[in-house]
């Protein structure tokens, strides 16, 4: 079954001129595609023109990251908006998700597990595809528990797996189980890990990341309101992961890497460690030092998007975004 739409996905992506190919017949035959929890509609809005430029979607759990990020990214490639106005969450009134755009990059933030996710994925896809952004490259920038890795450590992904071991993304459909292979972008890992400083302060690793269901028993906490297992066997767990590869435990990675894979998106993950799960399970670090550790993912995140900013004609680029005024 996995070869069979490993094939068909090929098929398609041959006929590719760069833009955002749906494989879903019916939404050409729609009156108006309504992404309903971003809050925006294939005819309700025009978004070639709201959209058409992007060439990065940068996706993170919490709003918070993912407009501070917009920020950070704002300043690094140096584009302005009108002085007294600020960046404006694009999906504000659906209440779920929320967008930042600078320019060519979009600032998502994602939620917590595989359906929170998945739910953006097809959203943000659809996106894509209605404003005819061509070659978009998605990035999840989150964080995550390390196995055997100093907190802090930067983890790209080069692979990923559920809690049961399999490198694809499972989902009931119509009562039968649909398997999609997880498969990410081997030459976008290297370009990144390419961009490693020397003098960077911490650590960057590549390795597999663990996607769970679940932070606390799916993860093999001993910290959850419920617990059937003991710390030897939890220990045994970790450590048989870290015997297949796993460097770090996160909720999005098979989805994220899934569906962009489905999709014909060069996409990547990067995440950062906030503690060293062979060593414990609750999250002791203060806030100001994960926010000191996030800001690494959109450092390394950033030195790609201005590497490729400045390979491109970037006046043509840096074309629009959504600002408010302040308050
Ligand atoms: O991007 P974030 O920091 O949300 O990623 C991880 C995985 C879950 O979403 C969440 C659990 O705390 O953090
Ligand atoms: O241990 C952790 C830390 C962050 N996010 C996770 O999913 N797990």
């Amino acid at each position: 079954m996995i070869k069979e739409q490993e094939e068909k996905r090929a098929d398609s992506s041959e006929t590719r001129d760069g833009t955002v190919k749906l494989r879903n017949p019916h939404i050409e035959l729609f009156d108006q595609d309504i992404l309903y929890h971003i809050a925006l509609g294939s005819k309700s809005h025009d978004l070639v023109e709201m959209f058409g430029d992007v060439k990065f979607v940068c996706m993170g759990g919490t709003p918070k990251r993912m407009e501070t990020s917009a920020h950070y990214i704002m300043e690094e490639i140096g584009y302005k908006i009108p002085t007294g106005t600020t960046l404006m969450d694009i999906s504000q009134h659906s209440y779920r998700y929320s967008i930042y755009k600078v320019g060519p990059v979009i600032s998502v933030s994602h939620g917590i597990g595989s359906s929170s996710i998945g739910v953006l994925l097809h959203e943000m896809i659809k996106l894509m595809y209605h404003a005819k952004a061509e070659d978009p490259i998605f990035f999840r920038i989150g964080t995550c528990g390390g196995l055997g890795l100093e907190p802090g450590t930067v983890v790209i992904s080069d692979d990923a797996m559920n809690g049961l071991g399999n490198h694809y993304y499972s989902l009931p459909i119509l009562g039968k189980v649909l398997k999609r292979p997880v498969k990410l972008d081997k030459k976008l890992v290297r370009e990144l890990k390419a961009l490693v400083a020397q003098d960077d302060p911490y650590d960057t690793t590549t390795g597999t990341t663990m996607c769970a269901e679940d932070f606390y028993e799916g993860q093999g906490r001993i910290d959850g309101a419920f617990c059937d297992y003991t710390e030897v066997e939890k220990q045994e767990y970790l450590k048989s992961l870290v015997t297949q590869g796993v460097k770090n435990i996160e909720m999005e990675s098979v989805p994220f890497s899934a569906l962009t894979h489905q999709a014909g998106i060069k996409a990547a993950i990067v995440c950062v460690t906030i503690l060293n799960r062979l060593k414990g399970d609750q999250i002791a670090v203060p806030k100001e030092v994960i926010t000191q550790y996030q800001q690494r993912l959109q450092i390394l995140a950033t030195r790609y998007i201005k590497k490729y900013l400045q390979t491109k004609d970037s006046s043509c680029l840096l074309k629009g975004s959504f600002a408010v005024e302040s308050p």
